[in-house]
């Protein structure tokens, strides 16, 4: 290739990546920003209302978005330039196995465990959404996280706003979806359901109450505080030190950027109630995030979105498509999930609670593809991003 036709290139890649996060992940934001006041009423409002959100933003994009896994070793490895192709088959073979080993293993490990995989679930998801923002900010091609420490802090930072700032601010509901979800695995000796209705409803039952005392430590007033000074203390010295990289020459722009967007998630995850807040964030945030990263490395979709008007949509209808099979096979895993726990499924809470355990299983072999993502992409490899 000449010089000039790799300028060409650069500049081309550049205008698309710009494009793609201006729809996936920067006007999402603001339209966030814009929701604070509705998130701010939340609380007012019965957890149904959130449940609902949660289920609709699952239905609509959240599982979709893990639902072309098994295409993204074809497309990465396609796309890379580096080492040697992988074929469709190899792809679909290798993610299957993955899902198939991972996900069966987190079901088992809530049916040993339920306390300690919920614990699990939420540690992974604070890495994964994480992750996700850690990936944003390279497409974004922000310069004032150059090191690998930096990227961590960052990750740390972004994982914890939704998954450790809800246990600060709104601590009974959090808590109350624990223990659906934990109450999923113990069920009484007539066979219904021993998840408690509310916090401490239910007292009667001892397998649940046995299970909810197992949860006390994470809602102590001690827990909660420390948590809450981690995440205020990581939070300052990651934009603390991304401002030194400012004055030291890094794009101001790129740090704006990554500031506005933290204080943004800290006010939404101290305002709104835990599960609306988090079930629009999977969506219109995480969800949205990736679908745009995925849309760069297929060329099809990448050509829709340089192509003007309705380019975004077309590169998101053909998204659609390729994620319409399996985003109806995350389904059948909800629904396996439900037949499978020893409880009954009756309420709004239960089909939140077996809908969180079947994303806990497809969001393990979900990581490692991601992180495979990631590998190829050097998203985490030292030196400016971009
Ligand atoms: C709803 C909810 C919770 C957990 C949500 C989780 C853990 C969701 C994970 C989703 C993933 C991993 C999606 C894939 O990318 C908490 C924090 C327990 C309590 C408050 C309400
Ligand atoms: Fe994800």
């Amino acid at each position: 290739m000449t010089d000039l036709a790799a300028t060409a290139d650069a500049s081309d890649d550049r205008t698309v990546r710009s494009l793609v996060d201006r729809w996936f992940a920067r006007r999402p934001a603001i339209a966030l920003a814009a929701l604070l006041p509705v998130g701010a009423v939340t609380p007012l409002f019965p957890v149904e209302i959130g449940v609902a959100v949660f289920a609709l933003g699952t239905l609509v994009v959240g599982m979709a978005h893990g639902a072309v896994d098994h295409l993204v070793p074809l497309r990465a490895a396609a796309g890379g330039g580096e080492g040697p192709g992988v074929s469709l088959r190899r792809s679909v073979a290798a993610v299957s196995v993955v899902y198939a080993v991972l996900g069966g293993a987190v079901v088992v490990a809530f049916f040993l465990a339920p306390v300690a995989a919920f614990v699990g679930f939420v540690g992974l998801t604070w890495l994964h959404w994480g992750q996700g923002d850690v990936a944003t900010l390279s497409i974004a091609g922000v310069d004032h996280l150059p090191t690998p420490v930096e990227r961590t802090l960052t990750l740390v930072v972004r994982g914890g706003l939704p998954m450790a700032v809800p246990l600060v601010s709104h601590p009974e509901e959090y808590r109350l979806v624990a223990e659906w979800v934990v109450g999923l695995f113990v069920a009484d000796a007539s066979g219904t359901t021993g998840a408690p209705d509310a916090v401490g409803a239910e007292a009667t039952i001892p397998t649940a109450d046995v299970a909810a005392a197992a949860l006390d430590p994470l809602f102590a007033p001690s827990t909660r505080f420390a948590v809450g000074a981690v995440m205020a203390g990581a939070t300052l010295l990651s934009l603390g030190l991304g401002y030194r990289r400012v004055r030291a020459g890094a794009d101001r722009r790129g740090w704006l950027r990554d500031a506005g967007e933290t204080v943004v998630l800290w006010a939404w995850f101290l305002l709104a109630a835990p599960v609306f807040a988090i079930g629009v964030y999977f969506a219109a945030w995480h969800s949205l995030r990736h679908v745009g990263r995925l849309l760069l490395v297929d060329p099809d979709a990448v050509s829709d979105v340089t192509d003007g008007t309705g380019g975004v949509r077309a590169a998101l209808a053909r998204f659609a498509r390729d994620a319409a099979p399996l985003t109806l096979g995350g389904f059948l895993v909800v629904g396996g999930v439900a037949l499978a726990v020893p409880s009954n499924v009756g309420d709004a809470g239960d089909l939140l609670a077996v809908s969180l355990v079947a994303i806990a299983a497809l969001t393990l072999p979900h990581v490692v593809v991601v992180a495979w993502l990631d590998g190829k992409q050097g998203v985490w490899r030292p030196g400016s991003f971009g």
